[in-house]
């Protein structure tokens, strides 16, 4: 049973403003900051203000901390009372599991009382069991891990295998049948786009860049080329390995000197003599994952041209580790092939077919990047709504007005993103896999572009509005200096922005019938 807080008048707290008897009110608390104030990571001085000690600290409170800091079990110990005559206040903070009641904070089909074509029943209860599970499991190894860089924890993989998520997060499909997916709120051959985009929107609310990439982003983009396109008997051994943990994938395409740009690779791939392998040799960087990967989809310059092959970490595969702008969690690697041998019944798609086989896993992946694009933007309005709600402006600022037409803008992109690419969802759920790759390469391409432009944009307002606060790694700002930090990486990953943009509108023109005139 909760034992019932003490209550203080105003009066009362304010006769503890001393040095060694040192109280505050915040919101319709009373904390005893008596023991606490020499170990304040703001100083002692900030707290023996005048304006603050034995006096309401709230908007001071506020202006300078997230609402998080007050629900450690640490300060909680601090709470020693209520204030006379003040109702209980219950403070809307943090990102737990509930809907958030900000406005745009939310994707409209989550808001309430609002309405979405799009999304049944299954989605919703699918949604609910993916935040909660992101939220309370995912997350607070998340905060950590972020910080000091390790993989995730092996018991949130292990949790995260029980629903199956890593097949979930390959999309709608073959390799879900026989599947308990998510506790079994959804049954495999319910499961279609709009799940897997509630799962990486899931991911991308709750999770800081750097994390949410060690949570198997190598195989949401490296396994697909081994179920399409791999021979039975390899299929039979990787797919289960990968799905089920065991064994970590990524796809290798990269080069320092080529960059993306496949038709640049210099990595070869050499048969013996014999036929029966490929002698591998060249480096690959940026390698999402292969730190740690036990399997690379790697593609290599061969004599009939591109070619891709499952190359499995062996005697001259060496892997170091890159360091990155943000966390090294994900395991972002430097690649070497020194003479590596490998069966070339390991080669996906068939000799010289490399691009195609590349290509055919663009739209999901770049579909994937603008889900949690969209996602990131409204936790990015989030903040910045929250923080222009919480911190006290005094006087009549001038600069506010302008803030709030940043946030206007911030709104507009964000909303844009997410209706775009909720009606791309629906135009996958009712094509063929051959119809998305005729059809939607280019919208999908456009809207990856737009939605990591709007992102960059985004990122510098909300540092505007944050000011300073955006600089540092802790307190207020925490979570837009991360974005700014690491929100461009996302133009460049699955196609550079310019590049997207020209293939979009070449795609246009390509479906244009040839007799249109102005
Ligand atoms: C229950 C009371 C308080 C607790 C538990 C607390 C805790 C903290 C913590 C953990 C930080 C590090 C940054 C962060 O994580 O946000 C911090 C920073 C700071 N606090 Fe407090 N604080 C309290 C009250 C106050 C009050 C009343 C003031 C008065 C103005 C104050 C002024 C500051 C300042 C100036 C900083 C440095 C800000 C920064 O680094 O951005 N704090 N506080």
């Amino acid at each position: 049973m909760a034992t019932k807080m003490r209550t203080f008048s105003r009066e009362e707290v304010s006769k503890h403003n001393r040095r060694d008897d040192l109280w505050v009110i915040i919101e319709d608390s009373v904390y005893d900051l008596t023991h606490f104030a020499e170990e304040h990571p703001g100083g002692l001085p900030v707290i023996m203000d005048p304006e603050i000690a034995g006096q309401d600290a709230t908007a001071a409170f506020y202006g300078l901390h997230r609402h998080e800091v007050l629900s450690k079990p640490e300060y909680q110990l601090l709470r020693i009372g209520v204030v006379e005559g003040v109702e209980a206040i219950k403070i809307l903070g943090g990102r737990g599991p509930q809907l958030s009641r900000v406005p745009h904070a939310e994707p409209t089909w989550l808001a309430e009382g609002y309405h979405s074509p799009y999304y049944n029943q299954s989605h919703r209860d699918f949604q609910m069991a993916m935040r909660l599970l992101f939220s309370e499991v995912v997350m607070p190894d998340a905060l950590v891990k972020e910080e000091t860089g390790g993989q995730p924890s092996q018991e949130v993989m292990d949790k995260l295998m029980d629903c199956n998520l890593p097949a979930m997060r390959l999309g709608p499909g073959k390799h879900l049948q026989g599947r308990k997916l998510m506790y079994g709120i959804v049954k495999p051959e319910e499961y279609d786009y709009f799940h897997e985009l509630i799962l990486n929107q899931e991911l991308a609310r709750s999770v800081m860049r750097g994390y949410g990439d060690a949570i198997l982003s190598g195989l949401v983009i490296g396994l697909p080329p081994v179920i399409n396109f791999g021979n039975e008997q390899l299929k039979a051994r990787v797919v289960p390995e990968a799905l089920s943990g065991k064994k970590t994938i990524c796809l290798a395409i990269s080069e320092a000197q080529a960059g993306s740009d496949v038709s640049g690779l210099h990595t070869t791939a050499v048969k013996t003599p014999d036929g029966e392998h490929w002698i591998i040799n060249g480096s690959k960087k940026w390698i999402t994952n292969g730190v740690y990967a036990d399997y690379f989809t790697v593609g290599c310059k061969t004599e009939d041209g591109l070619t891709v092959i499952l190359v499995e970490r062996s005697p001259g595969l060496e892997t170091r580790p890159i360091k990155t702008s943000y966390s090294s969690s994900p395991g972002t690697a430097f690649v070497t092939f020194d003479n590596v041998k490998v069966p070339v019944s390991n080669t996906l798609g068939g000799e010289g077919n490399g691009i195609f086989v590349i290509l055919s896993n663009f739209n999901h992946e770049r579909w994937v990047m603008c889900c949690c694009s969209a996602r990131s933007q409204m936790l990015v309005v989030e903040e910045c709504l929250k923080w222009m709600n919480q911190r006290i402006v005094e006087g009549d600022d001038p600069t506010q007005g302008a803030l709030r037409s940043r946030v206007a803008a911030m709104i507009a992109r964000a909303e844009t993103t997410q209706n775009w690419l909720e009606n791309i969802t629906h135009q996958m759920c009712n094509m063929s896999y051959k119809e998305q790759a005729k059809k939607l390469a280019g919208p999908i391409s456009l809207l990856k572009s737009y939605a990591t432009q709007a992102a960059q944009d985004s990122a510098k307002d909300a540092m505007q509005i944050f000011g300073s606060h955006g600089l540092q790694k802790t307190g207020v700002g925490l979570f837009v200096e991360h974005y700014y930090r690491t929100v461009p990486f996302d133009a460049l990953l699955g196609g550079a922005e310019d590049v997207l943009s020209d293939l979009g509108v070449r795609q246009a023109l390509r479906a244009m019938p040839k007799n249109t005139r102005l």
